[in-house]
C-alpha cells in the first residue's frame, strides 16, 4: 500500500519537474489530515520545508517596469534549498513555494510565516465571499480555525440557497447577506468563489462595487484576470488563486498569480490569507491551468485512490474499519516519508519492492493496467479542461463586449 502512495506521487510528478514534488506532497498531506478529521487535535504542526523553486515568470502586462506592481519582478532563477519553520496551533503552517519573485523574497515571506495570524488580523478587517459553496467554506473554515479574523467580519453571499446561509452562520459565525452593497462595503478583500458558468452574471452584479484599492481574489478555475476586468469594464487588482479543499484543515496547496494592477502589498496580503490555510506558491498566470489540473483537482484523485483501495480491501476479505485505518495510516506514513526523506519517490518505491516479492507482483498489475498512463492522462485532461473553460469564457466575453 505504501508503495501505491509512492507510485501515485511519482506518476503525478511525471512529465513535470522536481519542482512539483513539494506541491504534490503538500496536498497529499492535506488530504490525509482532512480524511482523518483530526485537524483540531493537532497541537504541533510538522516541520515544513521552505523551498525556493526557479521558473521563468512572465510579466502579465506584457512589459517590465520599476513600479510597485508585480510586473516589475525581474525574472530570476532561484536555487532550490530547504529552510524550516515550526508553528504551534493557532498559527499558520506555512510553506511557500516561490516561483521566481525577486520582490517577494524569502526573508519577508519567512517573517510573514511567523506572524501571519497577527498580520492577517491586522490586514484583513473584512473579507467578502461571493459564492458560499465548497471552496468558500474550505477557506472560511481555515480562517476561522486559525483565528485570522473575527468570524462576523467574514461576509458571504450566494445566489439563492438559504439553507446554506443558516448552515454557515451556525457553523462559523459568519455574516450572510444578499445585499451586495453591504457585502462589499468597506471590504479590504473580496473573494470570488462562484462556478465559471456563473461568472458573467456575478461580475455584472458586483462591478459597480469594485473599488481601486480593493483586493479582488478569484478562485474560479480557468477564468483569466483579463476576462474579469473585461466583464467589469474596469482595471483593478486581481489575484487569481488556485487552492484546494484541504484549506478546510489548513493544508491547501495554493498557487497565486497577480495581474499587472496588483501592488506588491496586495499580493502579500493574498499570500498572507492563503498561508493561513496551507502553503502558497506564486506563479505566473499561464501556469494556473497546470496547477488546477495537478493540485486544485488533486484531492479528488487521492480520494479516488482511497475508494479503490477500500474496494480492494473488501475483495481480499478485510473488514472495512480495519481496512480504513490501515489505508489511512499507510497514506500518511508514505506522505511523511516523502516529506522527510531526501530520497526520491522512485528510490522509496524500490526499497519496498523485494525481488520476486509481493510488491513486485502488485506493481506488475498496475503496469499491466497502465495506471501510470492513466494518471498522466488524468492530470493532462484536467489541465486542458481548465484551459478550455478559460478560453470559452474569454470568447463569451468577447461577444458580450461587442454587443455593448
Ligand atoms: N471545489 C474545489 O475543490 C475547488 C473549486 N475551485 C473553484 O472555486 C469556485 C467555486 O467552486 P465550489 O465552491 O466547488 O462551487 P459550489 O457550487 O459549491 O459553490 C458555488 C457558489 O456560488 C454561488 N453563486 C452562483 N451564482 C452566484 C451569483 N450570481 N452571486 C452570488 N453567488 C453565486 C452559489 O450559490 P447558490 O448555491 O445559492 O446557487 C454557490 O454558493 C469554482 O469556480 C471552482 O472552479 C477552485 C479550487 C478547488
Ligand atoms: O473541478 C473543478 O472544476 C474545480 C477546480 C479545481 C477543483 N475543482
Amino acid at each position: 500500500m505504501q508503495l501505491f502512495c509512492l507510485f501515485i506521487m511519482e506518476k503525478l510528478n511525471k512529465g513535470g519537474t522536481t519542482e512539483a514534488r513539494p506541491f504534490v506532497l503538500y496536498w497529499m498531506r492535506g488530504l490525509f489530515v482532512f480524511h482523518k478529521g483530526s485537524f483540531v487535535k493537532i497541537v504541533v504542526f510538522k516541520r515544513n520545508y521552505l523551498r525556493l523553486i526557479g521558473a521563468e515568470v512572465r510579466d502579465s502586462c506584457g512589459s517590465s517596469g520599476t513600479g510597485e506592481t508585480p510586473q516589475a519582478f525581474t525574472p530570476r532563477r532561484l536555487t532550490a534549498r530547504p529552510a524550516e519553520s515550526e508553528h504551534l496551533e493557532g498559527k499558520s503552517t506555512t510553506t511557500h513555494y516561490l516561483v521566481n519573485s525577486n520582490k517577494v523574497c524569502e526573508s519577508s515571506l519567512h517573517k510573514m510565516a511567523e506572524n501571519s495570524k497577527e498580520k492577517g488580523a491586522g490586514i484583513m478587517k473584512k473579507i467578502a465571499f461571493i459564492g458560499a459553496g465548497s471552496m468558500a467554506e474550505a477557506i472560511i473554515s481555515g480562517l476561522v480555525t486559525q483565528q485570522v479574523i473575527e468570524p462576523e467580519n467574514i461576509f458571504v453571499t450566494n445566489k439563492s440557497n438559504d439553507d446554506r446561509f443558516v448552515y454557515l452562520k451556525d457553523q462559523y459565525g459568519v455574516t450572510a447577506t444578499r445585499s451586495l452593497q453591504l457585502l462589499v462595503k468597506d471590504a479590504d478583500l473580496v473573494v470570488l468563489a462562484v462556478k465559471p458558468k456563473d461568472i458573467l452574471e456575478t461580475m455584472q452584479s458586483i462591478k459597480e462595487y469594485i473599488r481601486e484599492e480593493m483586493l479582488f481574489i478569484s478562485v474560479v478555475a480557468g477564468v483569466h484576470t483579463t476576462s474579469l476586468e473585461g466583464i467589469a469594464n474596469k482595471r483593478f487588482s486581481i489575484v487569481r488563486a488556485m487552492p484546494n479543499t484541504s484549506a478546510a484543515v489548513g493544508k491547501s496547496a495554493t498557487a497565486l498569480a497577480a495581474n499587472c494592477h496588483t501592488k506588491d502589498s496586495q499580493l502579500q496580503t493574498a499570500i498572507t490569507l492563503f498561508e493561513t490555510v496551507g502553503t502558497v506558491a506564486v506563479v505566473e498566470e499561464t501556469q494556473l491551468d497546470a496547477v488546477t489540473g495537478l493540485s486544485g483537482s488533486g484531492p479528488a484523485y487521492i480520494y479516488y485512490l482511497v475508494e479503490a483501495l477500500e474496494k480492494s480491501a473488501e475483495k481480499i476479505g478485510l473488514d472495512s474499519e480495519t481496512a480504513k485505518q490501515l489505508i489511512l495510516q499507510t497514506l500518511m506514513g508514505a506522505a511523511d516519508m516523502l516529506q522527510k526523506s531526501p530520497k526520491t519517490p522512485a528510490v522509496l518505491r524500490k526499497e519496498v519492492t523485494s525481488p520476486g516479492g509481493t510488491t513486485e507482483a502488485g506493481l506488475k498489475a498496475l503496469q499491466a493496467h497502465q495506471v501510470e498512463d492513466a494518471f498522466i492522462a488524468c492530470v493532462q485532461e484536467a489541465t486542458e479542461q481548465s484551459k478550455r473553460m478559460g478560453n470559452q469564457i474569454s470568447k463569451e466575453l468577447a461577444k458580450y463586449v461587442v454587443s455593448q
